[in-house]
C-alpha cells in the first residue's frame, strides 16, 4: 500500500531562527492526518531542525546532495554525510537543480543510486515545460525522464522510491495544474512504471504533485486516485498554510 505524504520544500528560505520558530508552530498546531508529513530546510538547517523536532512525527529530509562519497567537490554533500546526521530521505532532480545547475538525466541517475546504496529513500522530481505542454510532448518528455534517471533500477529498489510530478510551469507562478491534468499525469506516470516493471511496483509507489499548491486549492488535487499527497513550495512556509494542505489530505 503506499502512502500518502505532504512534504515542504523550503527551499533557500529562512535561516536558522526562522527556521526553529516555524517548526515549532507546525509541530504545535500540527492535526492528526494519516499523512507522512516532511519538512526540507537548507543543508545548514539541517541539523538543527532534528534536534528541534526530537520527538515529532515530522520527518526533516535533504533538498540535494552529491553522488560522490567524499572528495574535491567545493560546496557538496554526500549521502553519507545526509545519513550521519540522521536524515532518511533526499529530494533528487527538482526542476531548479536542473535548470540552475546543470542537473541532466544523466547526473540524476547518479545520484539516485549513490542514495539507495547509502540507504536513503528518494523523492525524485520530474516535469514538463510550459513549451512541452504546449506542443503536446508533455507526456514523452516526462516518460524520457523516469526512463533516463529511474528505470535501470532494480524492482525492489521502487520501495525507497517517492516521485513527485512537477509541471516546471507550475511551480512559483500561481499557476497550477488542474486537479484532472494531474490526475492525468499521474496515471500515465503509473502506466509508464507498469509497463517498465509490473503493476505491483506502480500501484506501490506514492506520486506526489507539485506546482503552486494552496490551502483553496489542495482538497480537489488530493482527492484524485492517483495523487497520494503534494511537495509544496511557497505555501509551506507559512505554518497555517500548510497545516491547512496537511488537513487536505
Ligand atoms: O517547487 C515546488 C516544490 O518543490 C513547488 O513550489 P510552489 O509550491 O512554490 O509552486
Amino acid at each position: 500500500m503506499r502512502s500518502k505524504i505532504v512534504a515542504g520544500n523550503w527551499k533557500m528560505n529562512k535561516n536558522l531562527a526562522e527556521t526553529e520558530a516555524l517548526l515549532s508552530e507546525l509541530s504545535a498546531k500540527l492535526p492528526n492526518t494519516e499523512a507522512e508529513v516532511m519538512v526540507a530546510p537548507t543543508f545548514v538547517n539541517l541539523t538543527g531542525a532534528i534536534s528541534n523536532l526530537e520527538g515529532s512525527t515530522i520527518e526533516v529530509i535533504a533538498q540535494n546532495m552529491h553522488f560522490a562519497k567524499s572528495g574535491a567537490y567545493t560546496g557538496e554533500i554526500s549521502a553519507g554525510m545526509l545519513v550521519n546526521i540522521g536524515i532518511d530521505t533526499v529530494i533528487i532532480g527538482h526542476s531548479e537543480r536542473r535548470a540552475y545547475f546543470g542537473e541532466t538525466d544523466e547526473i540524476l541517475e547518479k545520484k539516485v543510486t549513490a542514495a539507495l546504496e547509502n540507504n536513503l529513500k528518494v523523492m525524485f522530481c520530474f516535469g514538463e515545460e510550459l513549451e512541452d505542454r504546449k506542443s503536446g510532448n508533455h507526456f514523452n518528455v516526462v516518460k524520457s525522464q523516469l526512463k533516463n534517471a529511474l528505470f535501470s533500477l532494480n524492482k525492489s529498489a521502487w520501495g525507497n522510491i517517492i516521485l513527485a510530478y512537477e509541471p516546471v510551469w507550475a511551480i512559483g507562478t500561481g499557476e497550477t495544474a488542474s486537479p484532472e491534468q494531474a490526475q492525468e499525469m499521474h496515471a500515465f506516470i503509473r502506466k509508464t512504471i507498469t509497463e517498465a516493471y509490473d503493476a505491483t511496483v506502480a500501484e506501490n509507489v506514492s506520486i506526489l504533485y507539485g506546482g503552486s499548491v494552496k490551502p483553496g486549492n489542495a482538497v480537489e488535487i488530493f482527492s484524485k486516485p492517483d495523487v497520494d499527497g503534494g511537495l509544496i513550495g511557497g505555501a509551506s512556509l507559512v505554518a497555517d498554510d500548510f497545516v491547512a494542505i496537511i488537513k487536505a489530505i
